[in-house]
């Protein structure tokens, strides 16, 4: 177990760690801050929602200083929402520093970016793409750079951001620090690690899971035509403080979404069609819970941190274990609990047996629950809205009148059954008619043959992140966050309307990816090169998040 303080952070660092609420390191910041606060170039490693963020940001800001009036430090992030929400984070750590730093993304207006250049930020956030016009256009200069952090290095490659990653990083000056955080250890990645790191230190956070193990992981099989149904039951059994529902497509996520706000759930979608404006507008919502359920395309997959999201579904099943990995860890972050469904065909338990195998992780497989089973989880729940409400005078007090005269003439039971059923909202008649989906193949064959089994990933001999050594034990670590964020249970809270609080308060945003305009907007078209990738990327390579 290590405390912050033990690391020789300047006290305004500590501060603002204590007031993101963090009281130990992570396992991944344990190791990686000491190493970069040493000077080191580093390559990290770690599971989902483990804290890289503030394992790059922390060393970062310790070595920076607010007179500097240059840019001093570049971070480079796949998407727009990862830069922003990295940003935040950085912004967040550098606050009693009196840092500044900026986000630069495709998407946003350009001579908005440059207005805000001349704010002097010390630290860059962004998209390879944006950086580059920016660099190009002379509003950015890198001659003063000496900290480099690649984060989600793998995704940036796969999107097509290789020539821009190293275009940039020419442009940094060589006696610089260089980390680089990926998932995946893949031959390209080497590549660019050899081509422009000095002599890195692993940092790798070993478990025997590649998943987080705080997430509880159920799948349904259940045919193709039956999921809408099957989902609406799983949401009302078991209504989710926040979900994320994976959808395989762009159309899947847009038809999927408009089918549960007609049935009345309170959702919207996310995917590449949308303009940044209506991307941001969505995550807004899902971070101040006016929606309790987003649905997205592999957009959302990566780095999206979203405090208090209960469950991930998927309602389509991924192509990849890597993808699996991604999606299911948006839940079970900084030490809490999530769960995981995933909808199974029948012509794809070969591919689910598949990502268990990769994932080294026994998925369990549940029943859907009963139309009974869901419609009391639905009742239960508004009781518990009515309980609460029936404690504020305030909010029933304008209602009493009406209510002692309808007593007057029927029932009290009667009445507040008839309250109850316009309350659950049930629109089971809405006609709800989703395009369906081919049933993804496996490529297990393929993989197997090319990886011999030797199992490169997560050696057994590393300590499982979660209770890993740490004396005060318990599931998740002890480095949970001690204020703000643990214990917040459903308490009725997701349909209040903004109760509940991300801890940070801010609006922070997702990462992305998509099938289409992940790059950033004003790039050219990206190479058509996913499914390529997506072919050969898991069969040479150290695997996924460990
Ligand atoms: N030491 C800590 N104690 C408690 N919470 C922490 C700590 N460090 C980070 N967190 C919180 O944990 C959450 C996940 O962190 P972060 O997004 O950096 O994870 P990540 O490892 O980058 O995940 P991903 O692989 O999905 O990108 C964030 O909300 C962050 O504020
Ligand atoms: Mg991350």
């Amino acid at each position: 177990m290590s405390t912050f303080a033990e690391f020789g952070l300047e006290p305004d660092v500590l501060q603002a760690i204590s007031e993101m609420g963090f009281e130990e390191a992570t396992p991944i910041q344990a190791k990686a801050i000491p190493v970069a606060i040493a000077g080191r170039d580093m390559i990290g490693q770690a599971q989902t929602g483990t804290g890289k963020t503030a394992a790059f940001g922390i060393p970062l800001i310790t070595k920076i200083a607010a007179s500097e009036d240059r840019i001093v430090a570049l971070i480079m992030a796949p998407t727009r929402e990862l830069a922003i929400q990295v940003s935040e984070e950085i912004e967040k750590l550098g606050r009693f520093k009196g840092l500044r730093s900026l986000a630069i993304y495709g998407g946003q207006d350009i001579s908005r970016q440059i207005r805000s250049l001349r704010r002097k930020p010390q630290i860059i956030i962004g998209t390879p793409g944006r950086l580059l016009d920016h660099i190009n256009r002379k509003t950015i200069r890198l001659d003063d750079v000496r900290s480099v952090v690649l984060d989600e290095a793998d995704e940036m490659l796969d999107m097509g951001f290789m020539e821009d990653i190293q275009s940039i990083l020419k442009l940094v000056p060589e006696e610089r620090q260089t980390l680089l955080f990926s998932a995946t250890m893949p031959a390209n990645i080497q590549k660019l690690a050899q081509q422009f790191l000095r002599n890195p230190e692993h940092v790798k956070v070993e478990s025997k899971l590649l998943s987080a193990p705080l997430i509880q992981q159920y799948y349904v099989e259940i045919q193709e035509r039956m999921k809408f149904d099957g989902l609406c039951r799983l949401l009302d059994m078991e209504p989710p403080e926040l979900a994320i529902i994976f959808g395989r497509t762009k159309r899947r996520v847009a038809e999927l979404s408009e089918a549960l706000m007609k049935r009345g759930y309170a959702c919207d979608g996310l995917h590449g069609d949308l303009s940044q404006n209506q991307r941001d507008t969505v995550m807004r919502k899902f971070r101040d819970g006016s929606i309790d359920i987003l649905v997205a395309t592999d957009v959302a997959a990566r780095g999206l941190d979203v405090s208090g999201v209960t469950h991930v579904i998927n309602f389509d099943l991924p192509q990849d274990p890597e993808s699996y990995v991604h999606r299911i860890g948006r839940t079970g972050r900084a030490g809490k609990e999530g769960t995981s469904w995933s909808f199974v065909t029948a012509r794809e338990t070969d591919h689910l047996h598949f990502i268990e195998k990769v994932t080294r992780h026994r998925i369990s497989k549940k029943v859907l629950p009963t139309l009974s089973e869901a419609m009391e989880g639905k009742q239960k729940l508004m009781a518990e809205r009515i309980m609460d409400t029936v404690r504020s005078e305030e909010e029933v007090n304008p209602f009493k009148w009406v209510a002692m005269q309808l007593l007057e003439q029927y029932d009290s039971v009667q009445l507040l059954a008839a309250a109850m059923k316009l309350l659950t909202g049930d629109k089971k008649d809405v006609n709800i008619e989703l395009t369906p989906e081919d049933p993804i193949r496996s490529k297990k064959r393929k993989f197997e043959g090319n990886r011999g089994g030797s199992g490169s990933y997560g050696s057994s001999s590393g300590r499982r992140y979660g209770g890993s050594g740490s004396s005060s034990g318990g599931q998740g670590g002890a480095w949970r966050q001690g204020q703000g964020r643990s214990g917040d249970s459903r308490g009725g809270s997701s349909y209040s309307g903004g109760q509940r609080k991300p801890y940070s308060g801010g609006n922070r945003s997702s990462s992305t990816r998509d099938d289409s305009s992940y790059r950033d907007a004003n790039r050219g078209p990206r190479p058509e090169r996913r499914e390529e990738y997506r072919g050969s990327r898991s069969q040479n390579e150290d695997f996924v998040k460990i």
